[in-house]
């Protein structure tokens, strides 16, 4: 639109190059309403998802965490950030849970509880976890977990792992029947920089599908993970049957492979915040 005009504007007639700044202004406003309207839905859906969000966490934290959590574990991603407001209010406003340790399972996890000024705790002292709180990027129906979207999932599923329960906070967008239903960018790995093109090789010869090295937004190259290592996001086959606890293990075994994000037999209680303001919960 803009070339033609400037080339032509010496010869356009006085009427045709008002009839042609009008349309350009009509042009201009129409792209304009169209980028606020996107813009607008968007900030509805991301207010939408953070209401839900805040819901199930703030829901999560009132049933179960009491007097008697010791030891809570904290993780990852931006529906813990409404977990630990929600633990801090009953600590700093009710003065309950005077004995509370957490343990972080990241390093934006620990920066959030510094910054609620709650109690810092580490596996080396306190390696029986009472209760580990956490999101999730998907949970299927018999609450297999996809983690790790935010790049925190080895710390997670140790801290997970040394946890007497475990409960998940998540919106509505995260529950599906089967993986792969509602999370479309894989499965995370964690794997050692030197060993991601064979680990990422023999995935794609025994499950197929496809596993992508996960590169960085704002840094030229690879995502390097709170623990130094690489992550690669395999896609697998949607529409193939796979037994989540074999894949897991077996991905597990691969030299290099330090941790999947599949969570196996490890959730106890799924709580999503829904889209109407009412929480559902779903069970092993
Ligand atoms: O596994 C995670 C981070 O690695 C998160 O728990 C998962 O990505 C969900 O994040 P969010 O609460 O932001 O949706």
């Amino acid at each position: 639109m803009l070339k033609p005009l400037r080339l032509c504007r010496g010869l356009l007639q006085p009427h045709l190059s008002q009839v042609v700044g009008v349309r350009i202004k009509y042009l201009i406003s129409t792209q304009a309403t169209i980028l606020t309207r996107s813009f607008c839905d968007k900030m509805d859906n991301k207010i939408l998802l953070d209401s839900a969000k805040r819901l199930a966490a703030r829901t999560a934290v009132d049933q179960w965490v009491t007097e008697d959590t010791k030891v809570l574990g904290i993780g990852s991603g931006s529906t813990v950030v409404f977990v630990v407001e929600r633990v801090a209010e009953r600590v700093w406003k009710d003065g309950a849970l005077s004995e509370l340790i957490c343990v972080p399972s990241s390093f934006q996890s620990r920066q959030l509880i510094l910054d609620h000024n709650l109690p810092l705790g580490d596996l080396d002292r306190n390696y029986k976890v009472d209760l580990y709180i956490d999101g999730a990027d998907e949970v299927d129906s018999s609450m297999v977990l996809i983690k790790g979207g935010g790049g925190c999932l080895m710390q997670e599923k140790i801290v997970a792992s040394c946890a007497k329960t475990v409960i998940i906070v998540a919106d509505y967008t995260k529950q599906s029947l089967r993986l792969g239903e509602q999370w479309c960018k894989g499965i995370p790995i964690e794997v050692s920089s030197m060993a991601y093109v064979p680990v990422k090789h023999k995935i794609e010869e025994l499950y197929g599908g496809e596993a992508q090295l996960r590169t960085a937004l704002n840094k030229a190259g690879p995502i390097v993970t709170d623990n130094g290592n690489f992550l690669m996001d395999w896609r697998f086959v949607a529409q193939r049957e796979y037994d989540w606890d074999e894949v897991n293990r077996t991905i597990s075994m691969i030299p290099g492979v330090l941790e999947t994000g599949l969570f196996v037999n490890m959730a106890a209680k799924c709580y999503f915040g829904m889209a109407n303001g009412t929480v559902k919960v779903q069970n092993k």
